[in-house]
């Protein structure tokens, strides 16, 4: 997967370097480019900024740069596989099951925008090129959409073959949609390693059992119980015949 970020604070991007996407970048299973989006600036001042119309606090980014920058990069008639992602306190919820869908795509561009966002014209003249995805991280408001721009790398590309060693594998990971025993959109539960008694506390015996069925049982329990606690809105949405009949008894 080919990965493009235009930013005008390309070193808040340095932390894709290291650890697990920096591997998967030196071992080619992801090409990550970074780019200054003054690049795409003509004036002296290098200006991507400028007063919103209609008056109020802040600034707007202009849509020139961008649309220059996105043309640079993706120039027309190569879009295909190419989706656009735009960081946004406005945008659509950025989850798990959104992750999966980006991590489709063969090329992905992020416009982490800074002050007020980006000219609206940027976005509605990119969408009739390309898939233009206004994702959110989470509601509340952050200076720029950069740290956006690294979550959601993160995310997506350790769903990626061959990023994650198979002994952290994605496929039961929290809000899994995996389909046989992945925790199907449940928060995970409790997790324990050696040793067996520390601080006076025991590991739940169950896990030492040895009984696989039984502590998968144990494994889903413990996963509804932690995620009518900390999330009921997900037990609302959850798939009925994602949840076995023993499930329902409860
Ligand atoms: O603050 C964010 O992005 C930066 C941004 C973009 C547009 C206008 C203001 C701020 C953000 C919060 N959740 N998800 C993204």
């Amino acid at each position: 997967m080919r990965i493009d970020i235009v930013t005008i604070f390309p070193e808040y991007l340095a932390p894709l370097d290291v650890s697990l996407i920096g591997k998967a970048a030196a071992a080619g299973i992801l090409d990550i480019r970074v780019h200054e989006l003054r690049t795409w600036t003509h004036d002296r001042h290098n200006t991507v900024d400028d007063s919103p119309c209609g008056g109020g606090p802040g600034m707007v980014m202009k849509p020139e740069p961008w649309w220059e920058a996105l043309t640079g990069l993706v120039p027309p008639g190569t879009e295909a596989g190419t989706r656009l992602i735009v960081p946004t306190p406005s945008g659509r919820p950025f989850t798990q099951r959104v992750a999966e869908d980006l991590a489709t795509a063969s090329h992905l561009v992020f416009a982490p925008a800074r002050y007020e966002g980006i000219d609206r014209r940027f976005v509605e003249a990119a969408a009739e090129r390309m898939p233009v995805e206004e994702l959110s991280i989470g509601d509340y408001v952050l200076a720029g959409g950069e740290v956006a721009v690294l979550v959601m790398v993160e995310a997506v590309g350790r769903l990626l073959p061959g990023v994650l060693g198979n002994a952290e594998s994605a496929k039961d990971d929290s809000f899994g949609h995996a389909s046989e025993g992945g925790m199907a959109g449940l928060l995970e539960g409790p997790v324990y390693t050696k040793p067996a008694t520390w601080d006076g506390r025991e590991v739940p015996p169950v896990l030492l059992s040895g009984n696989h069925a039984v502590i998968a049982r144990w494994r889903r329990d413990e996963a509804l119980r932690r995620t009518a606690a900390m999330r009921p809105d997900l037990i609302e949405g959850l798939d009925p015949d994602a949840l076995d009949k023993k499930d329902r008894a409860r």
